[in-house]
């Protein structure tokens, strides 16, 4: 079954004088998994009570799988599940309780909420929990019982606010696969969060917020084409003596290769200058032991959208910055400086 998903158009919300959310325009589709990312205070929470029906805009148009959370929130309420940031009240009540209710809410039978709350309470990790108080539960065991609290009545749409902040390693990767199971079924998730190193496996889109706007397509894309850092380690060579080998091999002076810790790191371009580096470092006989990214693309645009891409970078077509580039002939005498 497919749906429209999440469209947002010229939104904007203010706090007094402070312009939380200014001109926001965006589309999370469904089946796919949308990532939400900005610093803190650009406006993410904001917006994501906008779409559930939490905080009215003071100006444009939202539409959840077509319908209209502010002159229509009980309808919108019907198709969303909402993750808040930190689970809100209902300390007394259990778990267990927490989700009966919930569901209670949703208009469920009392037999048929009941069987949800045991449901949901096996697939977070909480069976052992389910009737103790919610105020015994430690930050990350909140953050299961919000998400199970927010899948109860099987939500078109999930909303949510930096889910996997509390959780532990496994809680994490179980996230992520309920993530893009949901997304798998034609449902659309719109997700913010800081951990931008656990987005990047799990999102297939991205929207990027500063300062209240979601930033225009072509400046991410600019910043995303940005030379980003690369590490590699050569077997049983001290990162010291690796680094003029390295530099050596892909042509490069050793004053733009840096060191850290284990590894050297280089600065490529692209994918296509990877696989360049790549195949002359094994050219030149070195014992390549890592060769990987050192950080995702949504960390490296994030980081290059807060340092503030020109605008005019993205307007220029095509648009390539003059990053130092190994592996081709760009690379000169003088060495390339990040
Ligand atoms: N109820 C409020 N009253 C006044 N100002 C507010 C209110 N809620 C948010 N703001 C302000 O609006 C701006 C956006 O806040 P918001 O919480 O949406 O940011 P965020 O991107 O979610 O931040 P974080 O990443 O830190 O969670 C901030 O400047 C914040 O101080």
């Amino acid at each position: 079954m497919t749906s429209p998903g999440i469209v947002v158009e010229g939104v904007r919300r203010a706090f007094g004088d402070i312009q939380a959310v200014r001109n926001v325009s965006l589309v999370a589709h469904a089946g796919r998994v949308t990532g939400l990312v900005g610093p803190n205070g650009s406006g993410k929470t904001t917006l994501l009570l906008m779409l559930a029906s939490l905080l009215a805009p003071d100006a444009g148009s939202i539409r959840i799988d077509g319908v209209d959370p502010i002159s229509d929130p009980h309808a919108a309420r019907a198709l969303i599940g909402w993750m808040p940031d930190a689970l809100g009240a209902w300390d007394a009540l259990t778990s267990r309780e927490t989700l009966v209710v919930t569901g209670r809410l949703y208009g469920m039978p009392k037999a048929e909420a009941s069987a949800r709350a045991t449901a949901l309470l096996e697939e977070v990790g909480l069976t052992a929990l389910a009737d103790s108080p919610a105020k015994v539960l430690s930050r990350g065991q909140k953050q299961r019982l919000g998400l199970a609290r927010a899948l109860v009545h099987e939500p078109r749409v999930l909303l949510l606010d930096e889910p996997a902040s509390g959780l532990d390693p496994q809680a994490r990767i179980d996230l992520r696969v309920l993530l893009r199971r949901f997304a798998a079924e034609g449902r659309t998730v719109l997700v913010s969060s800081h951990i931008l190193s656990e987005l990047e496996e799990v999102v297939d889109d991205a929207v990027f917020l500063v300062a209240g706007e979601a930033v225009d397509a072509g400046r991410v894309e600019a910043a995303a084409r940005r030379a980003r850092p690369w590490r590699v380690r050569l077997d049983g060579v001290e990162a010291s003596d690796a680094r003029p080998q390295v530099a050596a091999a892909l042509r490069l002076s050793p004053e733009s290769i840096t060191v850290d810790r284990r590894d050297v790191v280089v600065e490529i371009s692209s994918d296509e200058d990877a696989v360049a580096a790549l195949r002359e470092l094994v050219a030149a006989g070195l014992a390549v032991a890592e060769f990987a990214a050192a950080q995702g693309s949504l960390e490296r645009t994030f980081l290059d959208l807060g340092r503030g891409v020109p605008p005019q970078e993205a307007a220029a077509e095509p648009a390539p910055p003059a990053p130092p580039t190994v592996g081709g002939e760009q690379t000169n005498d003088e060495g390339a400086t990040a």
